[in-house]
């Protein structure tokens, strides 16, 4: 349940009324999501979702992530945009946190993605790589090599509690890691988490890419490595579908050039990707209070993707 933050009703209409927006005729929060709270609005002119950032986004991040998603709707793609208040101003503030309101965009988000959605959405990443080769921002990826290998130091001393193999898999992957990362990769704007439930689709066509807020500077190619381990496997890692990974990357290939160094690194850029999704569910795992509103997700459904990246070498 991602309403982290409750809004009474009253304080919702006078927030509405804020922008040129019409007046509001109804709100609810939306259960999916992880990170921030977020509400479906509907006003006498629309419908919005309003999002209220939690203590997980940095506050001084929320220009880049506005800014990187405007310059991405202005170049075409099926970005929500931000709406400025009347005061020409994306940025708010509503009971007591950081608030946005941006476009809603229709389309669902699929569980079992098909290889011709796998397609569409390899093709909607290259479109935005391609659409934000000339944004101006820049953020360091927080998860990136250094802070894959940081994280990796904070977790290794509990992994056992998550699976007795657990922390020798982190333990020889960081040593791999730290033998093959390649820093010289063609960096760009990255989504840096297009999982299948951050894009929505109606009939294999892609209507919304969504949840900027990874976002960062770092090898475009680590973005087609995510995706293929977010959209190319069962859902606890168990099973592979090459025709969605073939479908994946040809997509992004008719959108976007793949160098032949990125190519040849993509072994390890798919191993570094699986780690890192391990290592932040590892740690929400081990560090989630009870009773805490969030649905955990498992650890090990991106160790079983990790192990099959390393016996398919
Ligand atoms: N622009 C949008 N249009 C339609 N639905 C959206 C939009 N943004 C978010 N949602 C809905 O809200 C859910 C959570 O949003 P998301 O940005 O992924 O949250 P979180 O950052 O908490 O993971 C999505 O799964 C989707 O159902
Ligand atoms: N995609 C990540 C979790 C991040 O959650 P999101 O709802 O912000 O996409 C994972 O699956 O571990």
């Amino acid at each position: 349940m991602a309403v982290y933050t409750h809004v009474p009703a009253e304080d919702l209409s006078a927030f509405v009324a804020r922008y040129d927006i019409g007046a509001l005729v109804a709100a609810k929060g939306i259960a999916e999501g992880v990170e921030n709270s977020n509400y479906l609005i509907d006003t006498t002119r629309g419908r919005y979702i309003l999002t209220l950032y939690e203590k997980r986004v940095d506050t001084a991040d929320l220009p880049y992530f506005l800014a990187l998603m405007r310059h991405a709707a202005d170049g075409g793609l099926p970005v929500p945009r931000p709406i400025e208040d009347k005061a020409g101003e994306p940025l708010q503030e509503l009971s007591g946190r950081p608030a946005c309101v941006i476009e809603f965009l229709t389309g669902i988000s699929v569980t079992e993605p098909t290889p011709a959605l796998c397609h569409a959405a390899g093709e909607a990443l290259g479109r935005l790589h391609a659409a934000t080769a000339d944004f101006g921002g820049v953020r360091a990826n927080a998860l990136g090599h250094e802070g894959r290998l940081e994280l990796a130091a904070k977790c290794l001393p509990r992994a056992g509690e998550i699976d007795p193999a657990l922390a020798a898999l982190i333990e020889t992957e960081m040593a791999f890691q730290k033998a093959h990362w390649r820093a010289d990769l063609p960096q760009g704007t990255i989504h840096a988490d297009l999982f299948p439930d951050n894009v929505l689709a109606l009939d294999d066509t892609v209507t919304g890419i969504i949840d900027f807020y990874f976002a960062c500077t770092d090898a475009r190619a680590y973005d087609l490595a995510v995706m293929h381990g977010a959209w190319c496997f069962s859902n606890d890692g168990a099973v592979f579908y090459s025709q969605r990974a073939e479908a994946l990357e040809a997509g992004y290939r008719a959108a976007h050039p793949i160098t032949a160094a990125e190519a040849a690194a993509m072994p390890v850029l798919r191993r570094a990707s699986a780690l890192r999704f391990l290592l932040t569910r590892a740690w929400d795992w081990l560090n989630t209070p009870p009773g805490a509103l969030v649905t955990r997700k498992d650890p090990m459904a991106f160790a079983r993707r990790l192990l099959h990246y390393r016996e398919a070498e």
